[in-house]
């Protein structure tokens, strides 16, 4: 049991939304997350500190092995936007409902092209509130940016409504949504591979970035301080954070698809989350990238699973004292 408060949650109830999803990007296995994050014991550790969870499984009625083989789905440069968009759609309705009944939504992905459903759906129910993007990558490629043409590398752009010209057709129903994520809303821990115009977005918007210099730099206390006065300069907003486990080094997290060393350590990564849940704002969390195929040895994937079920457990407000 947990004795931290939570302002925007009503009654400790948690909806876990379900994304074993992996069309966003290439490899295989990333949509055993959720799946692994279970069976590890997530439902357990978040009855444990008191909080009553109810499971969402939004993409259940599809087969997406076979959405993900379908050789159709691309427009221009961009990879399986009919199958991104349908789960994103989904996703983000599950996540409105969350929102809208007070519970908090941890959304266990999955890749993170499903931040573009979440954090959507947050600003749009919280639109005065700040997003913290935990991650290795700023994810805010454009279909004309991106070197990939993957669209977990894409998720911000579509929540903020970028270069909206450039979409492909599926992703229309975003443009409906009323609340977009503000630029100035949103910040960023732990970048370290950055894409050119994603840089080049990064300055144009003014939005705060914070890279592993600045962990380094001025150590994650004072860098969870600067970010949360950048999205939620009153202190009494809801917060989102939309966490990637390829922020943290791939020493501690190797099962992962697109690893990048020198990054946060386990402690850095666990306790800019325990230091957000302190101060009552957490309205919502993703944890995504949890790859167990990419495993090679069995201790890569508990480490990165426990690493994923460490972070949903200080969000819910695991304190040691
Ligand atoms: N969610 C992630 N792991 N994203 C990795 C993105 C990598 C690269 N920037 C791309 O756009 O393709
Ligand atoms: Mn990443
Ligand atoms: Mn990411």
């Amino acid at each position: 049991m947990s004795d931290l408060e939570y302002k925007f949650v009503s009654a400790r109830k948690v909806t876990v939304i379900r994304a074993p999803f992996s069309g966003g990007q290439g490899k295989g296995g990333v949509e055993d997350g959720p799946d692994k994050m279970e069976e590890f014991g997530l439902l357990r550790d978040i009855a444990e500190l008191g909080w009553t969870a109810t499971v969402d499984d939004p993409l259940a009625k599809f087969d997406l092995a076979t959405l993900k083989a379908d050789p159709s789905d691309v427009y221009g440069n961009c990879k399986r936007p009919k199958m991104v968009s349908d789960c994103c759609r989904l996703i983000f309705d599950a996540a409105t409902a969350a929102h809208e009944n007070k519970t908090l939504p941890v959304t266990v992905g999955g890749d993170h092209s499903i931040g573009m459903a979440t954090i959507l759906a947050f600003a749009n129910a919280h639109p005065d509130g700040g997003i913290l993007w935990i991650d290795a990558h700023a994810d805010i490629n454009t279909p004309s940016t991106t070197p990939s043409g993957n669209l977990h590398g894409c998720p911000v752009a579509f929540a903020m409504g970028l270069e909206e010209d450039s979409w492909p057709p599926h992703f229309d129903w975003i443009k409906q949504v009323k609340h977009k994520v503000r630029p100035d809303r949103i910040a960023y821990i732990g970048l370290r591979d950055v894409d050119p115009g994603e840089k080049k977005l990064l300055k144009e918007l003014g939005i705060a970035a914070y890279s592993m210099y600045h962990v380094d730099k001025y150590g994650i206390n004072k860098v969870v301080e600067m970010a949360l006065q950048r999205v939620n300069p009153s202190g009494n907003k809801p917060v989102h954070v939309s966490y990637d486990v390829d922020a943290i080094d791939p020493l501690y997290v190797a099962a992962t698809g697109t690893p990048v060393r020198g990054g946060l350590s386990l402690r850095e990564g666990l306790f800019l989350v325990e230091e957000i849940a302190a101060t009552g704002n957490l309205a919502g969390l993703d944890i995504v990238e949890v790859n167990p195929a990419l495993a090679s040895t069995e201790t890569h994937i508990v480490d990165t699973v426990n690493a994923g079920l460490s972070i949903a457990r200080c969000a819910l407000g695991e304190t040691i004292l």
